[in-house]
């Protein structure tokens, strides 16, 4: 696994942004053959997404190729309620970008069957040779997706109840009020996002210093499933320092040591990208 360590929420987003940019210029995407793209709402990629969509506006990236897919939606909300995830993603990423209609795909969590749905999900992604790069971000109880503790590292996508740590922190976006927070979700699995050839997680803040140290340096585990990255070939968190405030000083000088050539956004822009 490799920790890039940044000075700040903001760099950290800069940095991802441009890795982002450079994987898909590098892709040289086509029709036939798109950038497939893994995405995460919530505010760890707000910024990634601004970063984006400036680099677009400055004709460094193009999105026209990128077929997209989010890892999770809620249950039983409608699809323009402000707080959905389609909303989400619309007003914060795609609206702003090149990024074709029919290449966005969106769990609907207002189907009947729910295990139809979900089944299709994994059948389109696995029909466009699986996901390139799978971005995400975790929530303060290591949390992937809405893959919940306790959920199977093997999972798939698939419905899931949400806890109520989840349904308080997510209630900032629903007046305070927890009752109005949709109690389930549908998600991709954590062997959903393991499948994807690269995953990179942003994890930023105090609030998230804990689940950060179980994802580094604990063992795996499912009541952090963050903790699976430690199983995939190509993973990677993107942090700030806030962030390393439990990880041990050795643990944040090994990692600062070996990623200290590859902490420069302007060499990303040229770089090969060779892992
Ligand atoms: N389903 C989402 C996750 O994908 C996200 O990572 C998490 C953290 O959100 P935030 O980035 O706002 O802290 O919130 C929700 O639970």
């Amino acid at each position: 696994m490799r920790l890039i360590i940044q000075e700040t929420h903001q760099v950290a987003s800069r940095w991802t942004a441009n890795y982002i940019a450079r994987k898909i210029q590098l892709a040289n995407a086509t029709e036939e053959k798109p950038f497939v793209l893994g995405l995460p709402t919530g505010s760890s990629p707000l910024e990634t997404y601004k970063e984006l969509i400036a680099l677009y506006k400055a004709g460094k990236v193009s999105f026209k190729h990128v077929v997209t897919f989010n890892m999770d939606e809620y249950v039983g909300l409608p699809k323009d309620h402000p707080q959905s995830y389609h909303s989400f993603m619309w007003d914060n990423f795609f609206s702003h970008i090149d990024v074709q209609e029919k290449n966005v795909n969106i769990l609907n969590g207002n189907v009947d069957d729910v295990k139809a749905e979900c089944q299709r999900y994994e059948d389109k992604i696995k029909a466009l040779g699986g996901i390139d790069l799978f971005l995400g971000g975790i929530g303060a109880d290591g949390h992937i997706a809405f893959n919940e503790p306790g959920s199977s590292l093997t999972s798939r996508t698939r419905d899931k109840e949400l806890n109520y740590d989840t349904i308080v922190a997510n209630s900032r976006f629903f007046d305070n009020d927890v009752n109005k927070v949709p109690k389930s979700s549908l998600t991709v699995g954590v062997g959903t996002v393991l499948d994807a050839k690269e995953v990179v997680i942003i994890v930023n803040g105090l609030s998230k210093a804990r689940a950060l140290r179980h994802a580094v340096e604990e063992g795996v585990n499912h009541m952090w499933t963050i903790s699976a990255l430690q199983l995939h070939p190509k993973g990677m968190i993107v942090c700030d320092e806030q962030a390393t405030y439990e990880l041990k000083v050795g643990t944040y000088k090994h990692f600062k040591s070996i990623e200290e050539n590859n902490l420069d956004i302007e060499k990303l822009a040229t770089s090969d990208l060779v892992w």
